[in-house]
């Protein structure tokens, strides 16, 4: 009996995802963990890259490079491909790539650690002293003459904590008697060398590649070629790969953000069980995308800023009718004792406000009010309720939740 009844529910609770799936015949295609085969628009920096390592099949070493462009023109997908394509020529095993994401690995302990454990270094995940980390990477690595390509993706990540692993890495070919290592940084950031020691930035940037942006015809390109992987013939309208290309590209010429759109109207289409990708379900796509975005934004916003925004929501579900600066600031006042937050300035207020417009959560109009002047109305652009759930998941602002305005508070001016 007691089987019975779990077997019916399971089955039934999936047996409409069970008909699904004509959409797709692979996602994770769309995604930014597929390495592809080929690299459209993409055969110069390849060429350059590739024309940099060469040295390394003949046991002499490259120059160390520097890789910027910003995000999604296809940095790192480049450099994995060029770094397999080293390996795989390497007839005498002299060469090796090891690739690293500095955004995950990112302090010098667990970068040292990380490549000791390339060459079966058995190190903690923490304890020891960075000096011995060090030198059990350098004296693994210099067992046998061979050139070490590391890849550092995200570098400037790691500059942010101190450059001192840089430093070590960048001078230590000094310390290798047979082993020579060359470094490969990738950085979507263009000004990070700023902030570096300038031994280690001449070092660092012996040579330099940069990946511009995508253009919306060779975005439609990349597009093209991964959607026939990863979907069944005839599931796309027309209209849709020129769509999402014109999406990113009016952004910075992102592919990851065409491949994001490209893979999210598909699903958008199969929830609602439609045999084909239409342009509508691009457009769902892109605002989901948006939506996603901005509810990050919130969550990573200083308090200050959460609480203006409380404010704004508070207003709005008493039906205030013309939200003002003043309105907010008077309800901001009220807010910030219940939360053992000191109260900023009107002004300083009014700049959060606009911080707030800028980053797309609020929406500010100014209105003309004849011979009173002029005053701002503030409306939010997120959903009130999500909204409200976002911001009382921030443990300081949860006391909040069980607040109710008081009565004369709420027919003050507004
Ligand atoms: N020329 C290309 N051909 C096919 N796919 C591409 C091309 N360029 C980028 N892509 C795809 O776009 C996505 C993002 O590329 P990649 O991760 O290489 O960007 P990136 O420049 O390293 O970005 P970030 O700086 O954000 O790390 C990946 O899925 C990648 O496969």
């Amino acid at each position: 009996m007691f089987e019975g009844v779990l077997v019916t529910t399971s089955s039934g609770l999936f047996a409409s995802f069970v008909g699904q799936g004509g959409i797709f015949r692979s996602r994770d295609v769309l995604r930014s963990t597929y390495t592809p085969k080929e690299l459209p628009h993409r055969e110069e920096q390849i060429q350059e890259l590739a024309s940099v390592l060469a040295p390394a099949l003949h046991g002499e070493t490259p120059s160390n490079i520097l890789i910027y462009g910003k995000t999604g023109t296809g940095k790192t997908a480049v450099a994995k491909y060029v770094g397999k394509e080293l390996e795989e020529a390497d007839a005498g095993s002299t060469c090796s790539v090891i690739y690293l994401n500095c955004e995950v690995v990112d302090t010098q302990y667990r970068v040292l650690a990380h490549l000791a454990r390339h060459f079966d270094k058995d190190i903690p995940m923490t304890g020891w002293p960075t000096d011995q980390v060090y030198s059990e990477f350098r004296n693994a690595l210099d067992e046998k003459k061979r050139v070490v390509v590391i890849m550092l993706d995200e570098v400037d990540k790691l500059v942010r904590k101190g450059d001192d692993v840089l430093y070590n890495l960048s001078r230590i070919n000094s310390d290798l008697v047979q082993a020579r290592v060359s470094l490969i940084g990738i950085s979507n950031d263009l000004k990070f060398t700023e902030f570096l020691d300038p031994r280690v930035k001449s070092s660092l940037g012996e040579d330099e590649i940069i990946f511009p942006p995508y253009n919306a015809e060779q975005i439609q390109d990349i597009l093209e070629q991964r959607a026939e992987l990863a979907f069944r013939p005839g599931v796309l309208a027309d209209d849709v790969i020129p769509l999402c290309a014109a999406f990113a590209a009016r952004e910075h010429g992102d592919a990851r953000r065409a491949l994001d759109l490209l893979r999210i109207a598909g699903e958008i289409a199969e929830r609602a069980r439609s045999q084909m990708i239409t342009e509508e379900h691009v457009k769902a796509a892109r605002d989901k995308i948006e939506q996603d975005r901005v509810e990050e934004v919130i969550k990573t916003l200083p308090t200050q800023s959460k609480l203006v925004l409380y404010s704004i929501l508070l207003l709005e579900e008493q039906a205030a009718r013309n939200i003002t600066t003043s309105a907010v600031y008077g309800m901001y006042k009220q807010l910030c004792p219940l939360v053992e937050v000191e109260s900023l300035t009107h002004r300083r207020i009014t700049d959060l406000i606009a911080e707030l417009d800028m980053l797309g959560i609020l929406h500010t109009v100014v209105i003309s009010k004849g011979r009173y002047g002029r005053t701002k109305e503030i409306s939010l652009s997120v959903h009130p309720p999500k909204l409200k759930s976002i911001l009382l998941q921030d443990y300081r602002l949860k006391d909040l939740a069980n607040f109710s305005v008081p009565t004369q508070a709420r027919f003050g001016p507004v």
